[in-house]
């Protein structure tokens, strides 16, 4: 399978090759050059498999440049039980009778769903940098939850070094304890004095420069990372056959969304030939991909208008992974999505109000609501008080706009991306007490805490890289 950018460059490899380069030359996604479909009879065959054997399936078509036996063997190692604290890794559990599923997705090392896919990058690019004797220096950036997964899955890797940027001060005090408990030589903490956007942005700076960026082997774990999202497609596919239904039969989807990773890992299940009815873009009230599927108008927030909330991983005005389903929508015209992007840039919105795009946009199946602290408060209260399960502020996000478009005879499947042991602040708030947390996590937030703190400075950032990569010597 080739690989292309949504921005036009026509050759970006194979799997590989777009595992270690993260963003493509141009400052587009990757994207494989076609998107392979299961027929019915085929998705049939799929039903009942084991997690890692689904996972094989469902990701081989876009990996075909490792050998079968050891994408079997690194997906066994990734998928294995005591890992995911569950037989099944990803179990669906129901909500009494109401028709509403609670897809667990948060039961891995940081108790968020980033470790489904994060687990599997530890593995694959350790494998992958091993057979080309390569190092890699990751550049991520987080809002609490991709940060502690991917530390969790990189540390000890020999071959890897993790620098991870995050809001200061905007994270909940468990998930930053999470990440700057860490004294890890492989590890380095950013404090940035900004907001996600502004993380996220000097992480496509970085990467823009092709000279720094090739010469420090930069690479990135966030979802612009096409391996990302493809390990976030399997389970999607997992719950589908959890449910149980005829073959064909639809099932709806509520997903809590900020930088449209996760949603868009379903909309390509969808694509695939997954009978997914409804994908729901579930936003707290950082509202933009609200806004867009309700109005037509994309027009991202500048940085100083993203609000902090109660569901602080979500706080995000400027999704990545948007660039790739509007390149989707447009039938895979790079230079159509590359004028968008060059109008977002600068400031500018995209207006698909009463054209084929916009016609194509209803026809995705995705539609959005937005919730605010008082929903997710009541949220949180009444699905403990009426189900006995005590959810997080972005689950309850997405039970709520979930039941909202609930329809009569399909199941609704709401993802849970945190334990609520992350975000007790709020959940005590919500049920006035506090949520258990694993004994491994038990007084967290003392230990020491190993960070730095950053300006919003590309340069800044640069020379803090090559400083600490020198120090290694
Ligand atoms: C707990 C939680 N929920 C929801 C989201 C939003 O997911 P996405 O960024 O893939 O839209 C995030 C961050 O990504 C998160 O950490
Ligand atoms: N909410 C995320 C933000 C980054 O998302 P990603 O899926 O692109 O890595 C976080 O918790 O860090």
């Amino acid at each position: 399978m080739k690989y292309v950018s949504t921005r036009g460059t026509a050759d970006l490899g194979r799997f590989s090759d777009v595992l270690l380069s993260g963003l493509a030359p141009d400052g587009g996604l990757a994207m494989p050059e076609s998107i392979p479909t299961f027929t019915s009879t085929e998705l049939e065959t799929l039903r009942g498999l084991a997690y890692p054997d689904l996972a094989f399936r469902v990701m081989r078509p876009f990996i075909d440049d490792i050998p079968e036996a050891d994408l079997k063997r690194l997906l066994h190692a990734t998928y294995a039980p005591e890992v995911f604290h569950s037989k099944d890794i990803t179990p669906l559990t129901p909500l009494g009778d109401s028709e509403l599923f609670i897809l667990e997705l948060s039961n891995g090392p940081s108790l968020a769903f980033k470790d489904v896919a994060m687990q599997f990058l530890g593995h694959i690019f350790e494998y992958v940098l091993e057979a080309r004797g390569e190092q890699l220096n990751i550049l991520g950036a987080t809002s609490g939850d991709t940060g502690s997964a991917a530390e969790y899955a990189m540390l000890g890797k020999a071959r890897v070094n993790v620098f991870m940027l995050s809001p200061h001060g905007r994270m909940s005090a468990f998930q930053q304890a999470q990440m700057f408990s860490l004294a890890e030589p492989n590890i380095f903490n950013i404090a940035l004095e900004g907001v996600f956007d502004d993380c996220q942005d000097l992480v496509k700076a970085v990467n823009a420069d092709a000279d720094f960026k090739a010469r420090h082997d930069i690479g990135a774990v966030n979802s612009i990372n096409w391996a990302r999202v493809l390990a976030q497609a399997v389970y999607y596919f997992k719950a589908y056959f959890a449910l149980n239904l005829a073959p064909g039969a639809q099932a709806d989807f509520s997903v809590p969304s900020g930088n449209f990773g996760n949603v868009f890992a379903g909309y390509l299940a969808k694509s695939m030939g997954l009978p997914i009815g409804q994908l729901l873009v579930a936003t707290n009230e950082n509202d933009v991909l609200n806004e867009f599927f309700s109005t037509g108008v994309y027009h991202v927030r500048p940085a100083q208008r993203v609000a902090a909330t109660s569901s602080p991983s979500m706080d995000i005005g400027k999704a990545s992974n948007f660039e790739r389903y509007l390149y989707l929508i447009t039938g895979s015209d790079a230079p159509q999505t590359h004028g968008w992007w060059q109008d977002v840039g600068e400031g500018r919105p995209v207006d698909l109000r009463g054209s084929a795009h916009w016609d194509a946009v209803k026809a995705s199946g995705l539609t959005s609501g937005r919730s605010t602290h008082a929903d997710r408060l009541d949220t949180i209260r009444r699905v403990d008080r009426q189900y006995g399960r005590l959810i997080d502020p972005h689950t309850a996000d997405g039970v709520l706009i979930g039941e909202r478009h609930q329809r009569p005879g399909v199941p609704m499947v709401c993802l849970e991306t945190a334990l609520p042991a992350k975000f007790e602040e709020t959940v005590q708030e919500a049920v006035g007490r506090v949520p258990k947390r694993p004994e491994r996590f038990e007084g967290i937030e003392g230990l020491e805490k190993h960070f730095d703190v950053l300006p919003n400075d590309v340069d800044r950032l640069k020379a803090y890289v090559v400083e600490k990569l020198a120090g290694k010597g």
